[in-house]
């Protein structure tokens, strides 16, 4: 079941899930608007390797935007930091940054049950687009889980690449995978 605006206010009050900052007016139906934050990252090699650490060059959206380049990965961040405790949470693009082209997930919207910490975004742009530092970028959905039965939370995980990830892209760490 997925969460609407009165569960997510209740979880909030509880605990279970935070957002900060947190802006009322952000809260949809059955979301949360997340905004883009200043930094952002791509890769400096040309081909990617899946075993390596891929180096990556970071930098900061400028006050007059940055202008993204089709062809291009961007890595970003949720100004956004977030917890969940008890649901799974969902990164999911918006209708208006669609309708501009952008897209911000390749592939993975899904969180874990426990995640702990900021966003990363994996941008693309289908045509030159300018974006800003703070523009509303994606929502969060929340769905209810049986945590009754969860093992191990993300945030409890030893080989959990990602949790408390704060306020920077953070690249692929597919190396850490055994394989
Ligand atoms: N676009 C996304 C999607 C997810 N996450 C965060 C929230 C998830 O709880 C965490 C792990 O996501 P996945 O399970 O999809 O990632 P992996 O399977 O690659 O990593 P791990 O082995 O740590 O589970 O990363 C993120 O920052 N940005």
């Amino acid at each position: 079941m997925i969460l609407t605006d009165g569960d997510i206010l209740k979880a909030i009050e509880e605990g279970s899930i935070v957002i900060k900052p947190f802006v009322r007016e952000c809260l949809g139906s059955n979301s949360y608007d997340v905004h883009l934050g200043k930094k952002m990252a791509v890769y400096t090699e040309e081909v990617l390797d899946a075993k390596k650490s891929n180096p990556v060059k970071s930098f900061e959206i400028p006050e007059e935007g940055f202008v993204l380049q089709p062809g291009e990965l961007y890595l970003g961040v949720t100004e956004e930091h977030t917890e969940t405790h008890c649901h799974v949470p969902f990164l999911e693009g918006k209708s208006s940054t669609g309708r501009l082209g952008i897209s911000i997930h390749a592939t993975a919207g899904k969180g874990d049950v426990g995640f702990v910490g900021t966003w990363t975004l994996e941008i693309e742009a289908t045509k030159p687009v300018r974006v800003y530092a703070g523009m509303p970028i994606g929502q969060l959905l929340y769905f209810s889980a049986n945590v009754q039965n969860l093992l191990v939370p993300y945030n409890k995980k030893q080989n959990a690449k990602y949790n408390n990830q704060i306020d920077e892209p953070v690249g692929s760490m597919m190396y850490r995978n055994d394989f």
